[in-house]
């Protein structure tokens, strides 16, 4: 590892790129899902053939720990939240205080529109019954996630919710402490202790829990894992593959991989805050991606000084150097916040910092990205924990189509339509014309006799 992190550069000055020369010339080449879907594949299958007992193989492999039980005995979510810090209480409580509120703003209402006099459709919005909600535990610990997933679900008004993390060595095969205070905090009282791939399996298609005694010593006995509709939540690499792979038989969010940040920066911006703001969304994971785009070559230097001097400092070094010199990660050079803005937009990163002169001006015209920070006071830790706002993002590029986690993502709209007779009768004309256009004339017999039976002809003209 060098002793010095220079980030890499891409110097675009002087050029405009298409868009599609943009995405390529980026940094973002070390996450690629595809190129792990051949490992997660069969353990996706096991799971699906073999259930539980498969998952806790696979937490065995991977986590190092395999648990009594997959489900969290409910006395265990109690002690938890017993036990847990006071600060650490507190500080979940106004995340949870804040999510609340931005999210309660995100419910939706039903709509009836009249179209004509006798004919409605409503909107109606109906939560997702069984949804699974993932929550990382490897290389650190998420309780912040289980808001995140949590507080939209409610607000949405899903019924039924399970929460799945990572055994973990440490403690006994259980999810970590916090993981399971913040559920019980929360309300949630089904928590399964699998991660991974295996665990968007077991969400997928359920299970038996197995027979074993329990993880205090206690004997129970096996009990349903029911399959879940949708799964949601942020994850590494294999957790977003599996996700991918389990699209269809359940719902899946966008996908929500290793984090990303992207700066805009001129410059009027504090190379101690660019770095450290680098540094932290580095610090989750070796393919986490850290891209500055800037239209001065005086910020770029001055961040990698800053850059050097905190990585002296910083806790997980390696982890961050590893992903900072990652091809995924690097600094862009542009002529104007114009071109800054192409390049953001078509980077679109899962969280895009402002940093320049008339931050809400330029922030107005970004149109892609997962989350957006405006000014040298709203740092992206702000969003992963306390500003209300959702942090279960789209990485990869995925916020060129995809939003975060909001109430949305747990309600299906369903149109209700309610014609009358008249109404019916009024419009019937049209839809066998589109529908003899169509070449599918029984949608259009379908409203025809319900205004004139069959004649002996035209049932021969059926036929
Ligand atoms: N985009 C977002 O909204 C968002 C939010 C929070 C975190 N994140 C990201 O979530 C991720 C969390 O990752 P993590 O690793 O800490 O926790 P994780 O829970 O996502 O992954 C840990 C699991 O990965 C599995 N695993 C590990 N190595 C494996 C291998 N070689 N093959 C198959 N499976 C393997 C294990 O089963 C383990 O339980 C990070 O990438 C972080 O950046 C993203
Ligand atoms: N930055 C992450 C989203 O990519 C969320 C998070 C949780 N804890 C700390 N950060
Ligand atoms: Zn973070």
């Amino acid at each position: 590892m060098p002793a010095r992190t220079e980030l890499a550069r891409v110097d675009l000055r002087g050029r405009t790129p298409s868009v599609a020369e943009l995405r390529s010339a980026l940094p973002r080449g070390g996450v690629d899902v595809d190129t792990v879907l051949h490992q997660v594949r069969p353990v996706v299958e096991a799971v699906r053939d073999r259930g539980a007992d498969a998952a806790l193989e696979y937490g065995e492999k991977f986590d190092g720990i395999r648990p009594a039980r997959v489900r969290v005995p409910r006395e265990e979510l109690t002690r938890a939240l017993a036990d847990l810090d006071a600060d650490v209480r507190a500080a979940l409580e106004v995340a949870i205080e804040r999510t609340r509120k931005v999210h309660a703003d995100q419910r939706r209402t039903d709509t009836v529109t009249e179209v004509v006099p006798g004919g409605t459709v409503t909107e109606r919005w109906v939560p997702v019954e069984r949804v699974g909600l993932y929550v990382p535990g490897g290389n650190a610990v998420y309780p912040s996630s289980v808001v995140m997933n949590v507080v939209p679900a409610q607000a949405a008004g899903v019924e039924s919710l399970v929460v799945a993390s990572p055994p973990q060595a440490a403690f006994g095969g259980l999810p970590h402490p916090t993981i399971l205070a913040a559920a019980e905090l929360l309300g949630v009282d089904e928590v399964w202790a699998v991660g991974g791939a295996q665990a968007v399996a077991l969400l997928t298609y359920g299970g038996t829990d197995t027979d074993a005694a329990s993880i205090d010593g206690t004997a129970v006995g096996g009990s349903e894992l029911a399959p879940v509709d949708l799964i949601t939540g942020p994850g590494n690499i294999y957790v977003t593959a599996a996700k991918r792979l389990c699209r269809g038989l359940v719902g899946i969010d966008a996908e929500a991989g290793p984090t990303e940040i992207a700066i805009l920066a001129d410059h009027t911006a504090d190379p101690v805050h660019v770095a450290a703001d680098m540094i932290s969304q580095a610090e989750h994971d070796v393919l986490a991606a850290s891209v500055l785009v800037t239209t001065s070559t005086e910020l770029a230097a001055a961040v990698d000084d800053a850059l050097d001097a905190q990585l002296e400092l910083t806790k997980h070094r390696e982890r961050v150097q590893t992903a900072l010199s990652g091809s995924q990660s690097g600094i862009v050079l542009v002529d104007s916040i114009e071109d800054g803005l192409r390049v953001v937009n078509a980077y679109a990163a899962e969280h895009l910092e402002i940093q320049t002169e008339n931050a809400s001006d330029v922030a107005a015209r970004v149109r892609s990205a997962g989350a957006i920070f405006v000014g040298p006071w709203a740092p992206v830790s702000l969003g992963d924990y306390c500003a209300g706002s959702n942090h279960v993002l789209p990485t990869a590029g995925c916020a060129r189509h995809s939003s975060g986690l909001s109430v949305q993502t747990f309600l299906r709209g369903i149109h209700v339509v309610d014609y009358s007779e008249s109404a019916l009768k009024d419009v019937a004309r049209h839809v066998i014309n589109l529908a003899n256009a169509e070449d599918l004339p029984a949608h259009g017999e379908a409203v025809r006799l319900r205004f004139e039976r069959l004649t002996d002809g035209a049932a021969e003209a059926q036929r």
